[in-house]
């Protein structure tokens, strides 16, 4: 299967109903470029400042959820499917950052709250603690589409490679991660992560130096995903007033690592080809799935049915 996936680095505006509108016009355009899979950034409808998400939080099981109805009518109407990049979601008394994944009949197909939340203190530079206002979400997320089994992460949960062996293991040949890394850790580390999860074996270097318990096995844990990896981040707004700048630099990477679409850090929807017969084609010339020591380490899929 071939199709034009579009990534909508959408620059974010303080005003919601602003947002909603900008980022239907993106997907139209998108869409008339010839995308069958448009993707939006984590956080595209408000700011990201955890001082107000609570104040643009919607309920997405309801039918006046504005952000999720724009997205259904959007996808209805280009007959496209699209990875609803990520907005407050108020359920009960808990808020979630959540994904939504809308088919070409405008129906949620799934829904995908973030994972790992992204707690940092880096002295001087970097203080943000997601888990302070969000609600951790309790399942990874594989969804079949009309553009293939695709696997949802939202940004931070990009950091863990279990996840993407995971969505590999119940057969994505492409994973989705609405981003928005920042300023301190995206120079060095938005590229890196994204190649790593689509061939993944840097994890195993890290853990060489920090664990030596496993120095002996290690160089058995080499296990390449092997898959197409998209990420979509919003735009870079100096101006904006936030207490998080965004680095930008949406792409796609192939399964070798190779970068097939990117950017900077201004707008820009980013058009990329993917064609899984790709995937096939480096699984077969490297077959690690085959060569995995699983009598020495194993990802247990602790959700699977
Ligand atoms: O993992 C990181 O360095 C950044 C993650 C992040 O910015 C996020 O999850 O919002």
């Amino acid at each position: 299967m071939r199709f034009k996936i579009a990534l909508c680095q959408m620059l974010v505006s303080p005003i919601k109903e602003k947002n909603i509108s900008h980022a239907r016009s993106l997907i139209r355009g998108a869409a008339q470029k010839g995308a069958k899979l448009v993707v939006l950034p984590e956080m595209w409808c408000c700011p990201y400042s955890m001082k107000s998400l609570r104040d643009h939080a919607e309920d997405i099981d309801a039918q006046s959820a504005p952000s999720v109805s724009m997205l259904s009518e959007a996808a209805s109407h280009h007959k496209i499917t699209i990875i609803g990049g990520s907005i407050p979601e108020m359920s009960g008394d808990k808020l979630f950052n959540t994904c939504c994944v809308l088919g070409p009949d405008g129906e949620i197909i799934a829904k995908h709250r973030k994972l790992h939340l992204f707690d940092a203190d880096l002295p001087g530079d970097l203080n943000f603690r997601e888990s302070d206002t969000f609600a951790y979400g309790d399942g990874p997320t594989v969804v079949d589409t009309d553009v293939g089994r695709i696997g949802i992460g939202i940004c931070h949960d990009n950091r863990f490679p279990e996840l993407a062996i995971l969505y590999r293991s119940r057969g994505a040949h492409l994973i989705c991660y609405p981003g928005a890394f920042n300023m301190s850790t995206g120079e060095l580390l938005w590229e890196l992560m994204l190649k790593s999860r689509a061939v993944d074996n840097q994890v195993l270097y890290m853990r060489i130096v920090t664990i030596r318990y496993y120095m002996m096995s290690l160089e058995k844990f080499v296990v390449l995903v092997q898959l197409f990896v998209a990420a979509c981040s919003p735009a870079r707004d100096p101006d904006v007033n936030s207490d998080y700048m965004t680095w930008g630099h949406s792409s796609l990477v192939g399964p070798f690592g190779e970068i097939i679409a990117t950017t900077g850090h201004e707008e820009d929807v980013v058009i990329g080809e993917i064609d899984y017969s790709i995937v096939q084609t480096v699984r077969e010339n490297l077959p690690l799935e085959s060569q995995k020591r699983g009598d020495i380490y194993q990802v247990i899929d602790t959700n699977r049915k």
